[in-house]
């Protein structure tokens, strides 16, 4: 078997062109546009990439875009503020600080800060809660990027048997909470789990979200199965994922990518949620799961 090959791309530019629709029918009927605040400490290069996507971005579909790139030595004093102040500000719907951030900042205070109804990257704690719970609130844009594109190849997850490899609080965690609201049957694996390909071989559903370049064998895929990789590796051989492509793509029914899988859809997801953010704050009706 040779799996249908995933494309992210092309499923982020469709998720964006709705984000567009709706931005636009908010702008009219708010008499304002949805706006987005991204917040850089620091020069980290695979960072400011993706800041300058993700504004650029923002402006393509019609939103507003407001970022602060700030120097990587800035007191998490200053940071602090600086959310406080996007917080207050009626202009911003949606805010995201780029993650990492430099090591004399606590990370989980900075996100804390981040008031729920404003956090669209869905990492505070609250927004977690409200998944696990299935309360409104907002889901992590990898997780929630991963489901989508199962969804438009599968039609549902209900009743499949999913494995999510990884247990992060940004991927793992999220992922298998969306897989069990959605009805999915859900394992989560790590690294100390026994006999991972014996799990891997059960389920209809893999996700490898791990870290580690080409960790999932071919030889543990079911047939037929989807394969997500989120994994973003820099090997010498170039950018790999978390899978062995080639041999899960000759046993999979579907497989993603890297890079062209699941990277494209954060970035859209993140619009996603801030067309949603502005919605709920404006008070304006959104059938969030036409987008
Ligand atoms: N506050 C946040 N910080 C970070 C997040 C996040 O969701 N919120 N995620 C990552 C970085 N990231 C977005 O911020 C991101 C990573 C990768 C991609 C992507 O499209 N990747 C491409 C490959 C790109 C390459 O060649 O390097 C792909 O997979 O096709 C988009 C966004 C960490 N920080």
């Amino acid at each position: 078997m040779t799996a249908e090959i995933i494309d992210g791309k092309a499923a982020a530019q469709r998720l964006r062109e709705r984000v567009a629709l709706h931005a636009a029918a908010f702008e009219q009927a708010a008499g304002r546009k949805a706006g987005l605040a991204v917040v850089l400490v620091g020069e980290d290069p695979a960072s400011a990439v993706y800041v300058r996507s993700k504004g650029k971005a923002t402006l393509a579909a019609g939103m507003a875009s407001f970022e602060h790139r700030l120097p990587a030595d800035t007191p998490q004093a200053e940071l602090l503020t600086l959310v406080d102040a996007l917080n207050a500000d009626a202009a911003v719907d949606g805010i995201l600080v780029q993650l990492p951030l430099p090591r004399h900042i606590d990370e989980s205070a900075v996100l804390l800060r981040i008031s729920p109804d404003k956090d669209v990257d869905g990492f505070h704690p609250v927004n977690a809660g409200r998944l696990a719970t299935g309360l409104p609130g907002f889901v992590p844009c990898t997780p929630l990027g991963c489901l989508l594109l199962m969804e438009e190849r599968l039609g549902s997850v209900a009743g499949k048997d999913a494995v999510v490899i990884g247990r992060s609080n940004i991927v793992g965690k999220p992922m298998a909470a969306l897989l069990t609201r959605a009805s999915a049957t859900v394992t989560i694996a790590h690294s100390r789990t026994q006999d991972l390909a014996a799990h891997v071989a059960r389920a209809d559903i893999v996700v490898a979200a791990v870290g580690i370049p080409q960790f999932v064998k071919g030889e543990w895929i079911k047939p037929g199965a989807t394969v997500i990789d989120v994994g973003i590796n820099r090997t010498d051989a170039g950018l790999v994922g978390d899978v062995d492509f080639a041999g899960a793509a000759s046993v999979a029914g579907a497989i993603t990518p890297v890079p062209g899988g699941v990277g494209p859809m954060t970035i859209a997801c993140l619009l996603r949620n801030t067309l949603v953010a502005a919605h709920r704050a404006a008070g304006v009706p959104l059938d969030e799961r036409a987008i």
